[in-house]
């Protein structure tokens, strides 16, 4: 036994000196070379195969935050063998959004735009270039112009009614008790849902049933779907940054993104299946009903500057159901926690619905522009939890420089928009605190001009689902303060309220929030649609 395990021993002793002469003549080498050749952003000195992988906990933003805080506002990280930047402050964020806008517009090609996004055929994963340049130009002219969008607004405020008679007939189920804890998070997400497969899939493909082709899937399936997509589209995963080990798929992950590809695949080929069928059928008398059906005319289109196939159909299909799904959820779900915290900041909200809308009718999107301080709400939620802190990763298209360093071509770059918002050199020493009022008088706003306020992204590559997204988050919420009169469950104090987060391409809540939801207005007010 002894002699077998001998030359093993004597293996492992010489890999393990191998090793460490190899991590100590690379760190020479990465310090010098740093210094001699390009000045790069300071960062924390690389390990041979992981690089700086170590350094990087449960919540990347955090940790990237707490690196930060040591190298500066420019730094530099190593994930594997991928060079990364950080920026951290206004003026990183401005360097790589505006000033250098083009020369941090691509994305890197990782595994879950390989196998979630149709090989990177969507907007999100799509690399710069022509393809990716014609899609924003189509989204913005015709599914997400000011004319499309108000085309279906009474598909917003149907779904909102509905959510609201939902929410009032779980509490009247236990009025006797004085309401009843509802799972904010479910009734949100079913609501977003709801929006955004009715404008964009034209509405019966969720429901009860199962995944079998000509059958709707079932919400909680779809649900499920859309958390695993916006997971596995957030993590680090190993073989990205160090491709040999990828094979090994050591965390799961790019086998779990195959499977949900499949999934959602068999999903949207139905869906564009049953769409293509109703156009052939009705022939010179169809009429887009919906966003599949506007993708698939523009597809067609003979004049387009790059082909749009079916996968690419089905990629954009995706982006706006992830898009219109989890984002504005997670952002209400938080504002709701900061609220139950701030009971004086939630009356304050309430004072000003009461006086601008009255008792007599619920919030349309008109409103929003006379409810300042609901509008303050919805910004300082997004200065504290950008749903998406660290934004989409960029990639370095071309060398750039700062004037003090140099940021190498193929560097992948990331914005931490989350440690903006919370900059002290910024919003003062209570950046730390949940304060509306800080926003009263303040011309900041969250559509990408204002570089300490990004939780949609600035520049080229900005979010183009934004306008849908805010509108959906301020009047959902404005109607959830002003039709319900909202608590922490009996024995939950608000200030022992977990605020924990959970790492994804969204950061939602660890502990999805529960409260108690109370109707304030006039039953007729919750009959639904
Ligand atoms: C509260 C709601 C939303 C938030 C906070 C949000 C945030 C973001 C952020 C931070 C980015 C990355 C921008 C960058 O890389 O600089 C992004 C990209 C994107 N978003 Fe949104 N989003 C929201 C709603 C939506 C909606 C409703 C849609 C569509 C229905 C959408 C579709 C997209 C797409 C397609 C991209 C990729 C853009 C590109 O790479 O060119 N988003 N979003």
């Amino acid at each position: 036994m002894e002699t077998e395990l001998l030359p093993f021993l004597v293996g492992v002793v010489l890999a393990t000196a191998l090793l460490v002469v190899a991590a100590l003549r690379h760190r020479k080498r990465s310090s010098t070379s740093t210094s001699k050749h390009r000045r790069l952003p300071p960062g924390p000195r690389p390990w041979p195969i992981i690089g700086n992988l170590n350094l990087i906990g449960a919540l990347p933003h955090r940790s990237i935050h707490a690196l930060s805080a040591r190298y500066g506002p420019f730094m530099s990280l190593r994930f594997g063998s991928v060079p990364v930047v950080v920026g951290s402050s206004v003026d990183a964020a401005r360097f790589f959004l505006k000033t250098n806008d083009a020369s941090f517009i691509d994305r890197p090609k990782m595994a879950s735009g390989k196998h979630t996004a149709y090989d990177y055929s969507d907007i999100v994963w799509s690399p710069y270039g022509a393809y990716w340049r014609q899609a924003r130009k189509l989204w913005k002219a015709h599914l997400f112009s000011d004319r499309q969008l108000r085309s279906q607004e009474h598909v917003r405020s149907e779904e909102l009614r509905a959510l609201l008679r939902d929410l009032s007939l779980s509490s009247s189920a236990a009025a006797g008790r004085g309401g009843v804890v509802v799972v904010l998070k479910e009734h949100l997400l079913m609501f977003s849902l709801n929006v955004i497969s009715r404008m964009a899939l034209g509405g019966k493909y969720v429901g009860e049933g199962g995944t079998d082709a000509g059958s709707p899937i079932s919400p909680a399936e779809f649900r499920w779907m859309v958390d695993e997509l916006f997971l596995l589209n957030g993590v680090f995963c190993v073989g990205d940054f160090i491709p040999w080990l990828s094979w090994l798929d050591i965390q799961g992950y790019v086998g779990r993104m195959k499977r949900l590809g499949k999934m959602f695949d068999r999903f949207l080929e139905h869906v564009v299946e049953e769409h293509s069928q109703r156009r052939r059928r009705e022939g010179d008398k169809f009429v887009a009903a919906d966003m599949v059906d506007l993708l698939l005319e523009l597809a067609d289109d003979p004049k387009l500057e790059v082909p749009i196939k079916r996968d690419g159909v089905k990629g954009f299909a995706l982006d706006l159901i992830a898009g219109g799904t989890d984002s504005s959820a997670v952002t209400i779900e938080w504002a709701m926690s900061e609220l139950l915290r701030k009971p004086e900041v939630l009356a304050k909200a309430v004072e000003e619905l009461d006086g601008v809308i009255g008792h007599g009718r619920l919030v349309t999107e008109q409103d929003i522009r006379s409810l300042p301080y609901v509008e303050a709400i919805v910004k300082e939620t997004m200065r504290l939890h950008p749903v998406t802190p660290l934004l989409a990763p960029r990639l370095c298209r071309e060398d750039a420089s700062t004037g003090s360093y140099d940021i190498p071509r193929g560097t992948l770059v990331f914005v931490n928009v989350w440690a903006i918002g919370r900059d002290p050199a910024v919003w003062g020493g209570d950046a730390e605190e949940f304060r509306p009022e800080r926003f009263a008088g303040s011309a900041v706003d969250v559509k990408g001009q204002d570089l300490e306020l990004l939780p949609f992204g600035s520049g080229r590559r900005m979010c183009p689902g934004y306008v849908l997204g805010l509108k959906m988050v301020q009047v959902t919420l404005a109607n959830l303060l002003h039709a319900f009169a909202w608590r922490l469950p009996d024995g939950v104090a608000p200030e022992k309220l977990s605020m924990q987060e959970k790492f994804g391409l969204a950061v939602p809540r660890v502990v999805p929030l529960e409260a108690v939801a109370v109707p304030r207005l006039p039953a007729h007010l919750y009959a639904g649609p």
